[in-house]
């Protein structure tokens, strides 16, 4: 019995998001999971390692209401090294996360950004999985979910605070949360492939 791969591929200008990352990759870590971690910062050579993987969670600071410059030139590799290579990730798994300054800060358009782009690689996109938190009046910051986000992970990393301190503790174990969440995914996904090839 194998365990799944889970890679994790992210950029982060300023170490905020890689903090996040970090979180999801200890929470896939929980699982039996194998858990890699990629930056994308400039030109990507892991292409072999993303084939390999079941399930890949993307990351992207949220600049300017969306992705960052610098992951949008990673997604937009991947047409000619995945897409045009034989549609190479088709029924992987997929998620993503973002962190960002403001609480909302416009990080919807990452999520869905990201999530329309694992749809164009044929990909199985995985939500977050929590109710949203921290919306009555005995909710608080420490929830799970605090910022009340659906299609992914969501931090918030105070603009005047370093990878140090922000993104906070609630939104590390929200994104812990998302990497157990995909990991676990991958192994039921993967079971029951090797369950229906043992039955045909
Ligand atoms: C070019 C740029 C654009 C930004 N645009 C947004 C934005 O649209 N919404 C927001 O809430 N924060 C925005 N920010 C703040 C960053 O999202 C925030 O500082 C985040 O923690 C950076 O993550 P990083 O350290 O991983 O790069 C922006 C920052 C930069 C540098």
């Amino acid at each position: 019995m194998t365990n799944p791969i889970v890679s994790i591929v992210y950029h982060s200008g300023y170490g905020h998001t890689a903090k996040q990352a970090e979180a999801v990759a200890n929470g896939a870590r929980k699982t039996e999971a194998e858990v890699f971690l990629y930056e994308v910062d400039g030109s990507f050579n892991k292409w072999e390692a993303l084939t390999k993987s079941d399930a890949i969670i993307f990351g992207s600071p949220t600049y300017m209401g969306c992705i960052s410059a610098q992951f949008k030139a990673f997604m937009d590799e991947t047409s000619n090294t995945v897409f045009a290579a034989g549609f190479l990730w088709k029924d992987k798994i997929a998620a993503g996360f973002t962190n960002s300054a403001s609480r909302a800060g416009d990080k919807s358009q990452t999520l869905s950004t990201l999530s329309v782009f694992a749809a164009q690689h044929g990909m199985h996109w995985v939500n977050l999985g929590l109710p949203p938190a921290n919306n009555t009046t005995s909710g608080s910051e420490q929830d799970l979910n605090r910022l009340g986000f659906f299609t992914g992970a969501a931090a918030q990393s105070n603009a005047d605070e370093g990878p140090e301190v922000a993104p906070p503790q609630a939104d590390l174990l929200t994104a812990s949360h998302l990497g157990e969440r995909v990991a676990t995914v991958a192994k039921q996904l993967m079971l029951g492939k090797q369950h229906l090839k043992q039955q045909a």
